[in-house]
């Protein structure tokens, strides 16, 4: 099969071709139904600690199909549902051509226009996260909610007003101001769902603890406008847009609540 993507041809309905784990029962993402999430005491004497660092000059690219930002600095999460030291390595995002879809994980079947991805690994087990990538506690991935306000979202401004220097795949810019990706969490992580799933494009290895929050941030509808105008190609290519895998069955999965 030619490269995977979000087209009729090579799709998230296609994938399994290349990628049989696709049919296993740790899909990702998942519809989050709160009524049917268990809120777990265990998660809350726990509680979910994110130590992230500036990143001097961080490393912003387009690999042709999502946004991608490579951190260098030492950011690490722990507690919540996770055991050792995650370390950040990267954060992305997935969207859509309209406001009314976007996100991978819905709420009670609802979309939101884009969902932010903060991606770590297991650094207390694993000594890089090419090792950990395909193992069973090897990664967390934080899933944010983004919803559309008057206002622009300041922290993801930085990225949004310099999208047009990676508009073109492989194209790569360092931001020049230093960035904490601290700014780009919502102000109560103190709610959220959690359960046992995977990477939401191939390889979708089932080794991703997902930390979906509650609260969503908000951006304007010009900084939605400036992902939509990022392209899968280079100058003339389609726009990236509705890079996002439909929801999978929880099946016999336990999604638990950090709050009731
Ligand atoms: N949408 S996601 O957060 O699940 C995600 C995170 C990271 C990867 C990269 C896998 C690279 C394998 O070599 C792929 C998907
Ligand atoms: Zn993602």
């Amino acid at each position: 099969m030619a490269t995977w993507g979000y087209g009729n041809d090579n799709g998230p309905a296609t994938w399994v071709k290349s990628f049989p784990v696709a049919a296993g029962t740790r899909q990702s993402p998942i519809d989050i139904v709160p009524t049917a999430a268990k809120c777990d005491t265990k998660l809350t004497e726990n509680p979910l600690t994110v130590n992230y660092s500036p990143e001097p000059a961080m490393e912003l690219c387009n690999p042709g199909l999502s946004v991608k930002a490579n951190i260098k600095s030492k950011s690490v999460i722990k507690g919540g549902p996770l055991e050792g030291e995650y370390k950040l390595e990267q954060f992305h995002l997935h969207w859509g051509s309209a406001d009314k879809q976007g996100s991978e994980h819905t709420l009670n079947g609802k979309m939101f226009p884009a969902e932010l991805h903060l991606v770590h690994y297991n650094a207390t087990k694993y000594s890089s996260f090419g090792e950990a990538v395909d193992k069973p506690d090897g990664l967390a991935v934080f899933g944010i909610f983004l919803k559309i306000s008057d206002k622009p979202h300041q922290g993801l401004k930085s990225l949004t007003d310099v999208l047009s220097e990676v508009q073109y795949k492989d194209k790569s810019i360092n931001i020049k101001q230093e960035y904490n990706p601290v700014c780009l969490l919502p102000d109560n992580i103190n709610k959220y769902w959690t359960y046992l799933g995977s990477l939401t494009t191939p390889p979708l290895c089932e080794s991703v603890t997902w930390i979906v929050f509650e609260e969503p941030i908000e951006v304007s509808e010009d900084q939605m406008k400036a992902f939509r105008a990022l392209c899968c190609g280079e100058c003339g290519s389609a726009p990236i847009v509705d890079n996002y895998r439909p929801p999978l069955p929880l099946g016999n999965r336990q999604l638990r609540a950090s709050f009731q």
